[in-house]
C-alpha cells in the first residue's frame, strides 16, 4: 500500500478546480492505455464540489463518458430520488449534464428498491456487482478502480465507515450495511476498507476548517478503527488534497507552512 502524499491548495474553490482538471487527465489517459476507465464517486461537500468543478471545465469534453464506469464508495440508505442521496446529488452536480452510459452508471440501492429495507440485502447484491464487473486478475472481488475518492469527514469518517463502527472493522465483505451511524441518516451502505484499497489511486479530499482535526489526526499515525481515514490508501498511491484551511493544523513534519 502507498504513503500518503498531500497536496495543499490556497482555498477550496481552487482545490475543486484543481482535482477537476487531475481527474479529467486520469480518465483520460486510463480510457488510452486500458479502453476505458472506473471511478469510485464519494458523497458530501467536497466531493460534489469537485463534481461541479467537473461539470464547468471546457476539459470535461476530453472524457470519453460513454466509457467510463462510476461507482460509489457509499451511499445514504434513502428512497430513489431523495436529495440526501449520493447519487441525486452527483446527478444534479455533473451527472445529468454529460452523456455517460447509464449501464456504466453503478449506483448503490435505493430503500424503496428491490430490496426495501433490507440493508443487508442492498449491500450483498452491491458486493455481486462489484464482483461481476471483475477481471481474473482482481481475484473475483472488485475491479481494480482507477481513481477512488473519498471525502474525510470532520470526525475523520470516510465513505460510511465511522470510527469505532463494525463497518470499518470489515476485513471479509467488499461491501457492508450500516446501522447507526452518527451522521445522518443512520443507515447507509458502504465499501470496506479491504475494498478501497483495491484502487490504483485512493484521493481524499478535505477543504475547510472543520476537516483540520481530522487531517491532522489521521496523518500522524492514528489507527483506522479511531480514524478511519488513515486506514484509506491506494495501491499505486495515496493523496490528500486538501486547502490550507483543512491543512492548518498538520504538524509542520507534514507541511510546513511557507516562511513569510
Ligand atoms: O455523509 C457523508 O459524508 C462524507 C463527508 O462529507 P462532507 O460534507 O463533510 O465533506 C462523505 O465522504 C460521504 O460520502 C457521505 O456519505
Amino acid at each position: 500500500m502507498s504513503t500518503p502524499q498531500l497536496v495543499v491548495h490556497h482555498d477550496k474553490e481552487l482545490m475543486a478546480q484543481a482535482a477537476a482538471a487531475r481527474l479529467i487527465t486520469k480518465i483520460v489517459d486510463a480510457q488510452a492505455s486500458r479502453g476505458s476507465a472506473s471511478v469510485v464517486l464519494t458523497g458530501g461537500r467536497n466531493g460534489n464540489g469537485l463534481l461541479a468543478a467537473l461539470a464547468a471545465a471546457p476539459a470535461r469534453d476530453a472524457v470519453d463518458w460513454g466509457r467510463l464506469d462510476l461507482w460509489w464508495g457509499d451511499e445514504r440508505f434513502l428512497a430513489e430520488g431523495d436529495p440526501d442521496r449520493n447519487v441525486t446529488q452527483a446527478r444534479e452536480a455533473l451527472l445529468d449534464a454529460v452523456p455517460l452510459d447509464p449501464k456504466r452508471v453503478h449506483a448503490m440501492p435505493a430503500s424503496d428498491g428491490l430490496f426495501g429495507s433490507d440493508v443487508e440485502a442492498a449491500a450483498a447484491a452491491y458486493a455481486e456487482e462489484l464482483a461481476r464487473a471483475a477481471g481474473p486478475e482482481n481475484h473475483g472481488a472488485v475491479p481494480t478502480f482507477d481513481v477512488l475518492m473519498l471525502g474525510v469527514g470532520p470526525d475523520t469518517h470516510v465513505a460510511s465507515l465511522f470510527p469505532e463502527l463494525p463497518a470499518v472493522r470489515e476485513t471479509q465483505r467488499t461491501v457492508v450495511g450500516v446501522h447507526g451511524a452518527p451522521k445522518p441518516p443512520p443507515t447507509r451502505v458502504t465499501l470496506t476498507l479491504p475494498a478501497i484499497r483495491a484502487a490504483r489511486e485512493v484521493w481524499l479530499l478535505a477543504a475547510g476548517e472543520d476537516k483540520a482535526q481530522a487531517a491532522a489526526i489521521a496523518l500522524s499515525g492514528a489507527g483506522e478503527i479511531q480514524a478511519p481515514a488513515a486506514g484509506a490508501r491506494g495501491r499505486s498511491r495515496t493523496l490528500w488534497l486538501l486547502d490550507s484551511a483543512a491543512a492548518s493544523q498538520l504538524p509542520r513534519s507534514l507541511y510546513p507552512p511557507a516562511s513569510p
